[in-house]
Formats: structure tokens, sequence, C-alpha cells
């Protein structure tokens, strides 16, 4: 058996992908309105709240072309609250003109690839920090999941250690050279949903989605050993951003 490399996990996340039932949100009086915007912004309110004590962190952004309209994404220290800010939000009158699109669940991970031997990364408040990050408010996200393959020769998981680490090292390479462009929060979904990872990504500047994404393509880890699920893309959402959304 190959070594296993264990990642360090952090903050457990939730992708909650909805579409507006736009017929259902006219049918509406606008009293009816009124009351589930108020709804929906007294629940960004709380994770706002939640975010400023540092007990998790919530991204708000509207999703553009017709996989959704908009995407909460949670993170949290347990697999409960998620269940819960879910819940919490499907009972709210604003959610009975959502539609669930797609959803995802994993948690932030870190590889275990370049870690110092003999340290206990968890000790480092960077390491901790990254593992329970408080998500950027950048103008855009692109999310996507994705495998590592496991097919005859391009099978990941039967590559040694040290082969791995090198693939992982060229990849972090190429991440490097988008510091400051791009941030990347990954999640590791094996046994948790239906790919091994999801790939969170956060820029002001939505084209530099497509320069990181096609530039990794070239590179073995990527070009050998991924396959991709479908992208979401989106923008910037708060309570005014939404408010105009919402207007008719
Ligand atoms: C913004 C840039 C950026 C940077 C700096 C970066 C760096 C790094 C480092 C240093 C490490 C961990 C190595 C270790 O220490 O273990 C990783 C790990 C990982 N990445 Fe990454 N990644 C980026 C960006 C980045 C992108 C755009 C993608 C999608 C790939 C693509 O083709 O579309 C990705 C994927 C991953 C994954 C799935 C993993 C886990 C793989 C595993 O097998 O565990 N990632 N990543």
């Amino acid at each position: 058996m190959s070594e296993v490399v264990h990642p360090l996990d952090g903050w457990y996340s939730l992708h909650d992908f909805r579409a507006i039932d736009w017929n259902a949100w006219k049918s509406l009086t606008a009293q009816e309105r009124a009351r589930a915007e108020d709804e929906l912004y007294t629940l960004l309110g709380k994770y706002q709240s939640t975010e400023d004590q540092k007990q998790g962190s919530t991204a708000f952004y509207s999703i553009v072309g017709q996989k959704a309209d908009f995407v909460f994404m949670h993170l949290r220290e347990t697999l409960e609250e998620l269940n819960e800010l879910e819940t919490e939000f499907n009972k709210t009158m604003f959610a009975q003109v959502t539609i669930p699109t797609y959803s995802y669940v994993s948690v932030v991970e870190l590889g275990a690839y370049m870690a110092k031997p003999g340290t206990d990364p968890m000790q480092d408040p960077d390491v901790v920090a990254r593992l329970k990050p408080i998500l950027p408010k950048a103008g855009h996200i692109c999310f996507y999941p994705m495998n590592k393959k496991r097919e005859g020769n391009d099978n990941w998981y039967m590559l040694p250690a040290e082969d791995r680490r090198n693939f992982m090292r060229g990849h972090g390479m190429i991440g490097r050279n988008y510091a400051g462009k791009v941030k990347q929060i990954i999640g590791g979904s094996i046994g948790l949903d239906d790919w091994e990872w999801g790939v969170t990504l956060f820029a002001d500047d939505a084209l530099q989605f497509k320069r990181i994404v096609h530039e990794m393509r070239f590179d073995e880890t990527s070009a050998r050993f991924g396959e991709f699920g479908d992208f979401y893309v989106g923008n910037l959402l708060n309570q005014e951003k939404m408010a105009s959304m919402l207007k008719l």
C-alpha cells in the first residue's frame, strides 16, 4: 500500500446553491415580499456576527448562468451547525421561493506533503488561520468539484508519497504566481460528498480564474490526474445588491 499522507482538517464547509422561482416571487404580495426579504437580511446579519466572533464564515454570491441564482458558502466548526443553518434558511419565507439546485459538503483541508517533520502544524497560528479562514469579500467566486484519477498508470493513489509530494510542489509553484490575485480554499470531501475535493477560488478579476485553471491544466498534476465537475462562477452579493436583484 502507498503511504497515506493525512491532510490537516479545519472547518466544515457547505456550498448551498439555490435558484429563485421568479413566478413564485412575483406572486407574493408586496407585504409578503418585504417580510421574506426581512427574514433573509436578518439571517445575513446573523452570519456576519458569527464571522465577527470568528466562530465561522459565510460567503454570499450570485451565480451567473442557469445552474443557480445564488450560493451560500458556510464554514462552521461542526457538521451539525451546517445542518442547522440549512434548516433555518429552509424555514424562512424567502426559502419558499427558492429551488435547491446543488450542494457540496467538505472540510477545509491543507495537504501535509510539505509539512516540516517533527513539528505539530496545529500549533502554528498561520496554519490554523488557513484551516479556519474568514472568507474574502472578493468580487467573484468560482467553485468546482474535482477528483484525482485512478486509472491504469494514472492512479494518483498508487503513486509513492515522494512522487505525490513532487507533483504537489509543482502545483504549489504555479499557485504562488497567483498570490494576491486568486485565493483558494480547498475542501476535502472523500467520504463526505460525490467528488474528492471542492475547489473554491476568490478573485477581484474573474479572468484570473480562467488563467489559473488554464495554466494548471498544463501542469502534470492536473493534466494527468485531474478530473473536474461542473463549474459555478458568480459575483459578490450583500444586502444592498440582493435588494436590487429582488426588486420588481
Ligand atoms: C491560488 C493558488 C493556489 C495555490 C498557491 C495552491 C497551492 C497548493 C498547495 C501548496 C497544496 C498542498 C500541497 C501539500 O502540502 O500537500 C495544494 C493542494 C491542493 N490544491 Fe492547490 N493551490 C492553488 C490553486 C488550486 C487550484 C486552482 C486547484 C484546482 C486544480 C485545477 O487544475 O483546476 C487546486 C487544487 C488543489 C487540490 C485538489 C489540492 C489537494 C491535493 C491533494 O492531493 O492533497 N489548487 N494547493
